[in-house]
């Protein structure tokens, strides 16, 4: 019998689950199957050091979410690696639909995170001229005829005028940018923003968190999200860091799932670990990395984490906030291909 992460023991055990993988035997043998809830919003934080697996185990939860019926699973893929979902496979299919050139809605960043996207104070003059012209236009070309139209000094014109030019280079921004209805299907969704900088990354993911969100508490789709963020701490370090923060702490209210992966839990502020109800850890050595997961976790870190520690890719320990338990387990093989090899000399000299 498979036991279900994320499932109270006292709860109906009707409701959909997804295949994480198996509890891994002292000897290192696969013993019995591993389920993931996927019938209720979680929070889930996955961590390792690089090449262990993050990638790899969010492709997986990402295939299960793509088979179940009732959620609609949005990955934000700043690598650009999770193109390999949309692989034909024989076994079982996975309905997934990859987003290039993904853009979203000007007004999903109130003034105070325009200022900070373009790396301007808002005490700055030209930083007081965007926070004027984000609270009255809802488009970047309405914001630049409003900073150009302003009463104030040519150089603060200039500056505000050219931090929104650059914000416009982007392509992120448009008044048709992606919304709940088209980010909510059966399949799913990669919206990668591989080849984009760090803000206009963040903005993208702002803009599908806060749809996503919006559209679950005006009850304007049924299906569940489920928002999965490769890189996290990228994105906690950005504007997109208060829908992250709000997805966490009262996203599963209406019911929006959030699943973050970072290699540098100590980078991610502490309410990402603390707030997370599942923490799946591939293997961590950087003390800094291990101190932010027990302070924010200490309950079930003390002694037993450590003791631990996965050594192999694609092994972990798992902290299971419904059921207080803690498991070592392996996660499965993809079905699909994992794009997230890194590049080798070797086989450049092959091919
Ligand atoms: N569950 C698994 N089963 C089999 N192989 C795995 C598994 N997890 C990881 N691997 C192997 O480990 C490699 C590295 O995994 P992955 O790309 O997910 O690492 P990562 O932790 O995301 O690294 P990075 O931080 O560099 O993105 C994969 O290419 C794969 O070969």
């Amino acid at each position: 019998m498979a036991f279900v992460i994320g499932r109270e023991t006292n709860r109906d055990e009707s409701g959909p689950t997804g295949r994480l993988g198996s509890y891994r035997a002292l000897d290192g043998s696969d013993g019995a199957s591993l389920r993931l809830d996927v019938d209720t919003p979680h929070a889930i934080l996955v961590v390792g050091k690089r090449g262990y697996g993050k990638s790899y185990t969010l492709g997986v939860i990402a295939e299960e979410l793509a088979c179940t019926g009732g959620v609609a699973p949005i990955l934000i893929d700043p690598m650009g690696v999770f193109d390999t979902l949309t692989d034909q496979v024989k076994s079982e299919s996975v309905p997934a639909e990859v987003i290039q050139n993904p853009t979203v809605m000007p007004d999903v960043l109130d003034p105070k995170s325009w200022c900070s996207l373009l790396g301007l104070s808002p005490e700055s003059g030209a930083g007081g001229l965007v926070w004027k012209a984000a609270q009255e236009s809802t488009t970047v070309e309405g914001m630049k005829a409003n900073v150009r139209e302003a009463t104030a000094a040519d150089r603060d014109v200039r500056s505000a005028h050219n931090h929104l030019s650059l914000a416009d280079s982007w392509d992120v921004f448009d008044s048709d940018g992606l919304n709940a209805d088209t980010l909510s299907t059966g399949k799913v969704t990669v919206v990668d923003v591989s080849g984009h900088d760090d803000a206009p990354m963040n903005a993208i993911c702002r803009g599908v968190g806060n749809a996503l969100y919006r559209a679950r508490l005006s009850n304007t789709i049924d299906r569940l999200p489920w928002l999965l963020v490769d890189e996290a701490h990228a994105f906690f370090g950005g504007v997109a860091n208060e829908t992250l923060q709000l997805l966490l702490t009262r996203g599963r209210a209406p019911g929006v799932s959030l699943v973050t992966a970072t290699q540098r839990p100590s980078a991610i502020p502490a309410v990402g670990i603390s707030q997370s109800d599942i923490l799946i850890s591939h293997r961590l050595t950087a003390q800094s990395d291990l101190a932010a997961l027990e302070s924010a976790k200490p309950t079930y870190l003390q002694g037993e984490f450590g003791e631990r520690m996965p050594t192999t890719p694609g092994d972990v320990v798992i902290i299971d906030d419904a059921t207080e338990t803690v498991h070592g387990a392996r996660i499965r093989n993809r079905k699909t291909s994992h794009g997230g090899k890194s590049p080798r000399a070797s086989t450049a000299m092959r091919n």
